[in-house]
């Protein structure tokens, strides 16, 4: 994405770098453990590549088919220095995370394809989803734009209480109702609100009830439709948010998910203190939904536009600078 790293900067990457520590502290020790006094790539040190990203959640699946392309790559037995086995490895775990379609791609501080930008949030509870919304909206705002947030998970009245929190922190208006009230309806007010103050970005809340695929379903498409009512192409982005500390977890409910409505990105929360962030590329992959965002920390600051490249980068640097 040539677009975004233009914006990942000295501090974005010391952000990364150290969050992604724990994440790669096992992964890089196996890493040198499989490659350390080899001379060839043989079965062991495929063996002890496929331990190495199993470790760090890479999956099994994802792991194997990155293992596959590297034995593509390399010859059997043929003899490559340590950078050049991991310079192939580093670019075959790029090569394993999405790309947005270009016309799908922002930044902050680009601009949106529509206006107003329409942002459905959707996640079960406790992944990060309020403070996600918090957070794109502060980076949003810093860059500029006008944002207004849309509390529709009204099945909890914290979660209306949270966001409101946040709306007051970052400064951005927030359209809510009572507790108990349609989410549905609270989508339709704040769409419609934003298109007559002509908002640049409107982000939606949603209450993630897992229980029950068909109810999940028909919550979603119902907000779907009213916000359709004012604008026909929206929401332009539902955005999943994962926790990514749960590792394995994450990826049950990207299915569970994504079998419910059709997720456009995702978000991935709490990779700083987890030794899972491996669980990026097995989400990324085995759905082939892009990662737009990561979450590094508990603070505004803490969001991440993703870079795929910058992300595996960090997975193999030694040092935080
Ligand atoms: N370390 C870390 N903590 C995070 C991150 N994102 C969110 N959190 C924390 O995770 C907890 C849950 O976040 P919420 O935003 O409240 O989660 P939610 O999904 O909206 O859940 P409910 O509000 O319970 O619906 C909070 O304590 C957040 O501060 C992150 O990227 N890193």
């Amino acid at each position: 994405m040539g677009l975004f790293n233009k914006l990942f900067g000295k501090k974005e990457k010391e952000t990364l770098d150290q969050g992604l520590e724990k994440t790669k502290s096992g992964f890089l020790s196996k890493l040198t453990k499989a490659i350390a006094g080899k001379s060839s790539v043989d079965d062991e040190v495929l063996d002890n590549l496929e331990e190495a990203l199993v470790s760090a959640d890479v999956g099994i699946e994802t792991t194997v088919q990155i293992i596959d392309r590297i034995e593509k790559r390399v010859a059997k037995d043929k003899y490559l220095n340590t950078s050049e086995l991991n310079g192939i490895l580093q670019q075959e775990m790029e090569n394993i995370l999405v790309d947005a379609p270009e016309a799908e791609s922002y930044t902050f501080a680009s601009t949106l394809p529509a206006k107003p930008y329409v942002i459905l949030v959707v996640g079960v509870n406790g992944v990060g989803k309020t403070t996600t919304i918090g957070k794109l909206a502060y980076n949003f705002k810093k860059a500029g734009k006008s944002v207004l947030l849309g509390a529709a998970d009204t099945f909890r009245a914290a979660a209306v209480d949270q966001l409101t929190i946040w709306s007051d922190r970052v400064g951005v208006p927030i359209v809510k109702q009572g507790m108990g009230a349609d989410p549905a309806s609270v989508a339709f007010d704040t769409v419609q609100s934003g298109v007559s103050k002509g908002a640049d970005v409107v982000i939606i809340d949603t209450a993630g009830r897992l229980h029950n695929k068909a109810h999940l379903m028909d919550e979603l498409s119902k907000i779907k439709r009213v916000i359709q009512k004012h604008i026909p192409e929206a929401p332009h982005e539902v955005l999943l948010v994962l926790d990514g500390s749960t590792g394995q977890n994450a990826l049950e409910q990207a299915r569970q998910f994504t079998a419910a409505t059709d997720v456009t990105a995702l978000a991935i929360t709490k990779l700083d203190g987890t030794a899972k962030g491996g669980v990026v590329l097995a989400i990324a992959n085995q759905f082939k939904i892009p990662v737009k965002f990561i979450g590094m920390g508990e603070k505004m600051e803490d969001l991440l536009v993703f870079d795929k490249h910058e992300f595996v980068d960090s997975l193999f640097s030694l040092e935080n600078k």
